[in-house]
């Protein structure tokens, strides 16, 4: 798979991103309108837990799988191997990239999160298939954010490592994505601008649409 395509709309949900839709209904939609990759980030205020968690995360898995959308799996490495997802994100808090490579092989997907050229070059070294860089703007989604960090990063990494995957995040909507791409990103990760528009589908079709633009210019 190419993973810089697969980085294109990467959707990133939890079933308390939802608002009130139905969370299956909305990946449902997010696919049907052009998501190119989706993690599973089941976290924080009533997320679901233990056998509910398990069984929540099957379901999305088995939507991705009938799409061919690849499936990753945030954080919970455990969870990744035992349904067999495609790979694994972690952060600069979780399990070491080195350590989750070892425990999934060679042929699944590992992303990292980094905030700074360092934290790239480290996450290379330890075999990431991919980092997310950001926040390139505000967000509510996630309370423990680091501080908005714009695209100078982006552009920092891209100008040492000319052809890694990196995937933008924080913020991101349609009529404002465009800077992340032409600092060097290869795609975007979007949770609420899918999760909570009115027409999930609708939302991600516009992202798409907009990106073949953004690509195309960059
Ligand atoms: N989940 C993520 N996915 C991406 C992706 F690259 F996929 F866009 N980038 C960054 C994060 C943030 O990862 P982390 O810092 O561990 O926080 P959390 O576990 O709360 O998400
Ligand atoms: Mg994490």
């Amino acid at each position: 798979m190419n993973i810089k395509e697969a980085l294109r709309i990467y959707f990133i949900m939890g079933s308390n991103n939802c608002g009130s839709h139905e969370p299956l209904d909305v990946l449902q939609q997010a696919i049907d309108g052009g998501i190119t990759m989706f993690q599973f980030r089941e976290k924080g205020d009533d997320a679901l837990t233990g056998e509910a968690k398990k069984q929540f995360a099957r379901d999305c898995f088995r939507l991705c799988k009938q799409a061919n959308v690849p499936f990753i799996v945030n954080d919970d490495v455990d969870l990744a191997i035992e349904i067999g997802a495609d790979g694994v994100h972690v952060g600069q808090d979780d399990l070491d990239a080195g350590v989750v490579r070892q425990k999934l092989g060679s042929d699944k997907i590992i992303g990292v999160s980094s905030h700074t050229l360092q934290e790239s070059k480290a996450a290379i070294e330890a075999g990431a298939d991919y980092i997310g860089m950001g926040p390139i703007y505000a967000t509510t989604t996630k309370l423990d954010t680091n501080p908005v960090a714009g695209t100078k990063a982006i552009q920092e990494t891209r100008q040492h490592f000319a052809q890694f995957p990196i995937v933008a995040i924080g913020g991101l909507q349609a009529d404002n994505f465009a800077p992340a791409i032409e600092a060097g990103a290869d795609g975007i990760s979007i949770i609420s601008a899918i999760a909570s528009a009115p027409n999930p589908k609708e939302a991600t079709e516009k992202l798409a649409s907009t990106m073949k633009e953004v690509i195309n210019d960059a």
